[in-house]
């Protein structure tokens, strides 16, 4: 199975139950999000699902792969290998300029392709992205909503078979924002999965299905935006 099966997972941080019974599964070509009020605990389950962090109980599969076996560091490979992680403040060095932010997992990452196909792919999306001008410039000089956009194109640059993106639009305008939805959506349309945490009901509007995350699991919801 190419998908992500995720069954009674639960986090607890010391005695405080943040969720349980959490139940998803999101096959290939879909493209699904998770809302909920502030702390309810979306970062900490895209986190668990990005490999980040450990769930107190319960499975997860993805790839055909028990993932509540393993541990964080082979976590860390399977999430550079085979996921793109979108984190609410993508982490950048700041030194560096736009493109090699964007390269750094490409250089310490495993190569499973040509060096011109990630080069290449790197033309696609920062054109996509509308960062095509920037990318020989400072990090530093970089707006939030641009640095965002930096953060989204370093985790699709392996066009890797799952996303998790953490409020990817958090930082952008209304016509920036649709840039990712539409670019998530030729995503799941060429077979991938993509996981969404958001607060906005547009984006999720763009979903095959919306759930809104509470202590006792995921409860499917009915957008209208
Ligand atoms: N390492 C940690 N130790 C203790 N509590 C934590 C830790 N990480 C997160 N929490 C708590 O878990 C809860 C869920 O946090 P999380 O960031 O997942 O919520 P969220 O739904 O993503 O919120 P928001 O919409 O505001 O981003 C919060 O109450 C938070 O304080």
């Amino acid at each position: 199975m190419d998908g992500l099966k995720v069954e009674n997972l639960s986090k607890s941080y010391l005695n405080r139950v943040i969720f349980e019974q959490v139940n998803l599964t999101i096959d290939s070509g879909q493209m699904v999000a998770v809302m909920g009020k502030s702390g309810a605990g979306k970062s900490t389950l895209l986190n668990i699902v990005a490999g980040l962090e450990k769930a107190s109980d319960g499975v997860y599969h993805y790839l055909s792969q028990n993932m509540s076996d393993k541990s964080l560091s082979q976590l860390a490979k399977m999430r550079g290998r085979h996921m793109g992680y979108i984190s609410q403040q993508s982490p950048m060095v700041p030194k560096l300029t736009v493109k090699e932010n964007i390269l750094v997992p490409y250089w310490f990452g495993k190569r499973d392709k040509t060096e011109s196909v990630y080069m290449d792919h790197l033309q696609v999306l920062s054109e996509w992205f509308e960062l095509k001008n920037l990318l020989d410039a400072p990090i530093s000089q970089l707006s939030g909503g641009e640095r965002q956009r930096v953060g989204i194109i370093r985790a699709l640059l392996r066009q890797p078979q799952l996303v998790v993106a953490d409020e990817p639009t958090a930082a952008l305008d209304a016509t920036t924002a649709h840039l990712v939805t539409n670019c998530f959506t030729e995503l799941k349309q060429d077979g991938k999965i993509i996981l969404i945490a958001t607060h906005n009901r547009e984006v999720a509007a763009k979903c095959d299905r919306v759930y809104e995350l509470h202590s006792d699991g995921l409860i499917p919801v009915a957008l209208t935006v």
